[in-house]
């Protein structure tokens, strides 16, 4: 990677890290509904709108950025010249009125949107917890962050997703599943060393999978076969992140990375991310019938 090309990851991801503690301020006045509906039919929250309007505003912004597109809005908005970045301001924001744990996605391509898997050159998260964690993933390397202040610091360099899974996370409702992938769940649950450990928010089930190895999946459904996540704005940029710390990905037959896309720039995927052998198991389980409604 050249020393540009690198310099505007980072200038991207301090951008990010610099408007997280505003989100995150302006979450707790923002917990209900706004009244509209996000161009994928979800009723958004004002703390979405507010979210995708400062960082549409701050990236937009930046000399070395040429498209921002968000799940929030319908078209894909021209800024400039350079990367194009995609981003879910508010990952689980269904998970405001609890008060669970929510964050924010960030994608950077090398190519004008939508964009492939390919044409990745950066991706990020913040997950807002009790503290705010920053995960950049680079040129190869995945490295850690706290984010105090809109400022990054360095907690652990080279993330690496643990060789030994323990934590599973399964999305959606379990009649929905098709039958292959009950039968992929069943058997991870009855692995003696496997906790299910489930919160709703895509970005903090990744995170406790990088932590602790193990696997997300939010699959694909009998009633919806393009599962409910979003390929540029969660699959492609938490499958690069994932891959990149040395885990596996995949739609349920390929890495997301391979995914074609398509001209929607709000296109659905099937999520698996996770340890290798979990995911090579869940191929394996799922290649047979992946045609078949249960
Ligand atoms: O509550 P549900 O419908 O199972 O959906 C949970 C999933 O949907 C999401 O909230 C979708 O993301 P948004 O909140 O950004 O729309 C994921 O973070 C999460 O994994
Ligand atoms: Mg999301
Ligand atoms: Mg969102």
């Amino acid at each position: 990677m050249d020393g540009k090309t690198r310099a505007t990851v980072e200038e991207i991801f301090e951008t990010v890290a610099e408007a997280s503690p505003e989100i995150r301020a302006g979450l707790p006045s923002r917990r209900l509904k706004s009244g509209s509906e996000n161009p994928s039919g979800e009723k958004q929250m004002a703390a979405d709108v507010f979210a995708d309007d400062l960082l549409q505003a701050r990236l937009g912004n930046l000399d070395g950025v040429g498209q921002y597109a968000s799940e929030e809005r319908a078209e894909v908005d021209d800024v400039g010249e350079g990367f194009s970045v995609t981003v879910d301001p508010l990952d689980g924001s269904s998970n405001l009125k609890p008060n669970n744990t929510m964050g924010t996605v960030v994608g950077i391509y090398d190519a004008p949107l939508p964009a492939t898997g390919e044409d990745l050159v950066g991706a990020a998260y913040v997950l807002f917890g009790p503290v705010s964690t920053m995960m950049c993933a680079v040129d190869g390397q995945v490295d850690e962050y706290l984010v105090d202040n809109g400022v990054r610091n360095l907690v652990t360099e080279d993330v690496a997703l643990p060789d030994e899974p323990s934590v599973y996370g399964f999305g959606g409702r379990v009649p929905e599943w098709f039958d292959d992938f009950s039968a992929f769940a069943d058997e991870v649950a009855s692995d003696p060393s496997m906790k299910l450990r489930y919160g709703g928010a895509m970005i903090g089930d990744v995170n406790q999978v990088l932590t602790y190895g193990g696997i997300f999946s939010y699959p694909a459904f009998t009633n919806a076969r393009e599962g409910k996540l979003r390929l540029q704005y969660e699959g492609y940029p938490v499958a690069y992140i994932m891959e990149t710390a040395g885990g596996a990905s995949s739609d349920g037959t390929q890495s997301i990375l391979d995914v074609v896309k398509t001209d929607d720039i709000h296109a659905r995927v099937p999520v698996h991310v996770g340890n290798e052998s979990l995911i090579e198991k869940l191929e394996s389980m799922l290649d047979e019938s992946v045609d078949s409604p249960a």
